[in-house]
């Protein structure tokens, strides 16, 4: 069952097409990460689900309504936008009281102090927003989009401008929301957190959604090689042609060594294979680590892809 839909979606500025014809699906209860270089069309695409912004053509539904209908959904909707502003002269715990009124939400003063420790500005609930630093500002932000605890949620860039621990911490606290059952749709420039945080990760490119999966299957797509590094037990030095020999079905590349070995492989479920053959000629594998290329391998490898197609 997915939580989102969409349909041919497009947005023209004047005649600049900067989201072009994207059909995609999110599954419910997953971390869905939507990646793509500054101008790609990230936010205006997310603008338009949360309706910030109205579609130049194509369609969506979030959580089976659609997106004509949206005030059906937007109870059930948290959003974090790529730019929040704030009443300056209101503290962050006035600011989430107005907004739980706004919303019609039925919280107690500990719900509204509660969200603001979870997204870390315990020492800020009574501090007027005008002093607040951008950092601060962004987890104002988060807690404003979960107050109403909701069943999909929009981050647009949730750690950008945030300190290294207080970024531990929102990541703590998305994956503590997504484990209640939350479907989670982030942008980031931070391939290392959408990496470490993100089921399922979409490229955009141009406007398009050039390649969308989760990390295995990306990794397929862009077929980099995996390497093994393999400690071991000395005396391949004489077993050298017969290793070479007995690998060479699972292997791309090799290079052993007496008790260093370096392996390509294409895929990693030829690794049991690989130590097979060492054990197999009384080779013990002492360590093997693997080096699998990372999102950001893969994310710059996109032009490099697009352009030998
Ligand atoms: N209201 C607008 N009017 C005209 N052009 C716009 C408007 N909003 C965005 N754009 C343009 O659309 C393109 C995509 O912008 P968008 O903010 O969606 O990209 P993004 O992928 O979120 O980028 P970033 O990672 O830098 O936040 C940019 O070239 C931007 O200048």
């Amino acid at each position: 069952m997915e939580a989102l839909n969409t349909y041919g979606l497009s947005k023209k500025f004047g005649k600049k097409t900067v989201v072009n014809g994207i059909d995609l699906k999110v599954d419910k209860g997953i971390i869905f990460g939507f990646l793509g270089k500054n101008g790609a069309g990230k936010s205006t695409f997310i603008n338009m689900l949360t309706g910030l912004l109205e579609p130049t053509s194509g369609s969506f539904e979030i959580l089976g309504h659609k997106g004509n209908d949206l005030k059906a959904v937007q109870p059930k909707m948290g959003v974090l936008p790529d730019y929040s502003s704030f009443y300056d002269d209101l503290t962050a715990l006035d600011h989430l009281k107005y907004f739980s009124k706004v919303l019609k939400l039925s919280l107690t003063k500990k719900d509204l102090i509660d969200t603001l420790k979870r997204v870390g500005l315990e020492d800020a609930i009574h501090v007027k927003t005008k002093n607040f630093s951008f950092g601060m500002k962004k987890k104002l932000g988060i807690a404003q989009a979960i107050i109403n605890k909701p069943e999909i949620l929009f981050l647009d860039e949730p750690t950008s401008g945030v300190d290294a621990n207080s970024i531990l911490n929102i990541h703590t606290l998305i994956n503590e929301i997504a484990a209640k059952g939350t479907t989670i749709f982030l942008t980031s420039h931070n391939l290392d957190e959408v990496e470490k945080l993100c089921d399922e990760v979409a490229i955009m490119n141009n406007g398009m959604v050039q390649t969308q999966g989760n990390m295995k299957q990306l990794r397929a797509y862009y077929k980099k090689d995996i390497t093994l590094y393999i400690k071991h037990s000395s005396g391949l030095e004489e077993l050298q042609e017969k290793m070479k020999k007995d690998l060479s079905v699972w292997v791309k590349d090799v290079k052993l060594g007496d008790t260093f070995s370096e392996i390509s492989i294409e895929e990693e479920n030829f690794i049991p294979e690989i130590n097979k053959i060492f054990v197999n000629n009384n080779i013990d594998v002492y360590r093997l680590e693997v080096d699998e290329p990372s999102l950001e391998e893969i994310f710059l490898n996109l032009n490099e892809k697009k352009h030998s197609a």
